[in-house]
C-alpha cells in the first residue's frame, strides 16, 4: 500500500481538496489513517448485507472511490439477480475501482459508473451505501439525493450514511476535532500534514450536524433510523424503509 505524503510538505499555496489520481494512488492508507473506525464501518456493511439482502434488487455504493463498500457487499450477498451499481465523478478512483474489482472473483456483476451521484437514478434497491460522500455535495442538493434514495428503495430497504459531522455547541466540537488530531498523530500524521489537509478540504467538505442528518432521513419519509457507530466526530447511520 502506497503511504499518504500528499501534504507531508509545506505547499506555497494549498488547492482545494481534489479527488485526483495522487490521491487515488494513496487513497486506503489515507483514509485507514483519517477516518476512525473505517475498517469496522466497512466490515458493518459487509455484516448489513447479508441481513438486508432481497432478491431481484439493486445494490448502490454511491461514491465508491476504490469500492471498499461495494467489495464488503458483494461478499456478503447470496440471494438470486444481485445486481451492483458503484457510482463517482472521480475518473482516477473509477479506473481504479474497475481493476480492484477484477482482481476478486465473484458471480453478482457490478457495474461502475464514472457519473454524479447527484444523475444517478435509484430502483429496487435492497441497499444503498453512501459511506462519506454526502459531505461533499453543496448542502442544498443534499435533501434531494437522500429523499431520491428513500424512493429507491424497496420496503424495508436500507440506507447505509456514514459522514463526519460537526457540533453547534463549540466546546465540544473543538474536543471532537482534537481528539480526531490526535488520532491523525498516532497514525504518523504530523501537525503540517494536519493542518495543511484541513485547510485543503476546507471549501470542498461541509459536514452537517447529527440533527441536520436525522431530520433529512426523517423529512424523505424514514421513520426507522438510529445512530449505530461513532467515534470522535465521524459517524455512521442506518435507516429503513
Ligand atoms: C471519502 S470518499 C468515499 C469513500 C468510499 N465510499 C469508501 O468507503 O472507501 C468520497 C468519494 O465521493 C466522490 N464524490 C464526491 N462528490 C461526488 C458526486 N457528486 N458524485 C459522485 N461521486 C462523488 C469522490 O470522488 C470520492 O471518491
Ligand atoms: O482527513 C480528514 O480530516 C477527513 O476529514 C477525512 C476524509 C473524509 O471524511 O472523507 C476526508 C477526505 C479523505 O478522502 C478521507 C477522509
Amino acid at each position: 500500500m502506497q503511504k499518504d505524503a500528499i501534504f507531508a510538505e509545506p505547499l506555497a499555496h494549498i488547492q482545494d481538496f481534489r479527488f485526483d489520481d495522487q490521491v487515488a494512488d494513496v487513497f486506503p492508507d489515507m483514509i485507514q489513517r483519517s477516518v476512525p473506525g473505517y475498517q469496522t464501518i466497512i466490515q458493518t456493511i459487509g455484516k448489513l448485507s447479508g441481513r438486508f439482502q432481497q432478491p431481484d434488487s439493486n445494490y448502490y455504493d454511491l461514491g465508491c472511490s476504490l469500492g471498499a463498500a461495494t467489495l464488503a457487499m458483494r461478499r456478503n450477498i447470496s440471494v438470486a439477480n444481485s445486481r451492483i451499481i458503484a457510482v463517482d465523478n472521480s475518473s482516477a478512483m473509477v479506473e481504479r475501482c474497475e481493476r480492484h474489482l477484477l482482481a476478486f472473483r465473484s458471480d453478482i456483476p457490478v457495474e461502475v459508473k464514472l457519473a454524479d451521484i447527484r444523475q444517478q437514478p435509484i430502483e429496487q434497491a435492497a441497499i444503498v451505501v453512501i459511506n462519506f460522500t454526502l459531505q461533499f455535495l453543496p448542502k442544498e442538493d443534499r435533501n434531494t439525493l437522500i429523499s431520491r434514495v428513500y424512493q429507491g428503495l424497496k420496503p424495508g430497504g436500507l440506507l447505509i450514511l456514514s459522514e463526519k459531522f460537526i457540533n453547534k455547541d463549540a466546546q465540544t466540537n473543538d474536543l471532537l476535532v482534537e481528539l480526531h488530531h490526535d488520532f491523525k498523530r498516532a497514525n504518523g500524521y504530523s501537525e503540517l500534514e494536519i493542518s495543511q489537509k484541513r485547510s485543503a478540504l476546507e471549501n470542498v467538505m461541509k459536514p452537517d450536524t447529527l440533527p441536520e442528518h436525522q431530520q433529512r432521513l426523517q423529512q424523505a419519509g424514514f421513520t426507522s433510523q438510529t445512530l449505530w457507530f461513532q467515534c470522535f466526530n465521524f459517524c455512521s447511520m442506518v435507516a429503513i424503509k
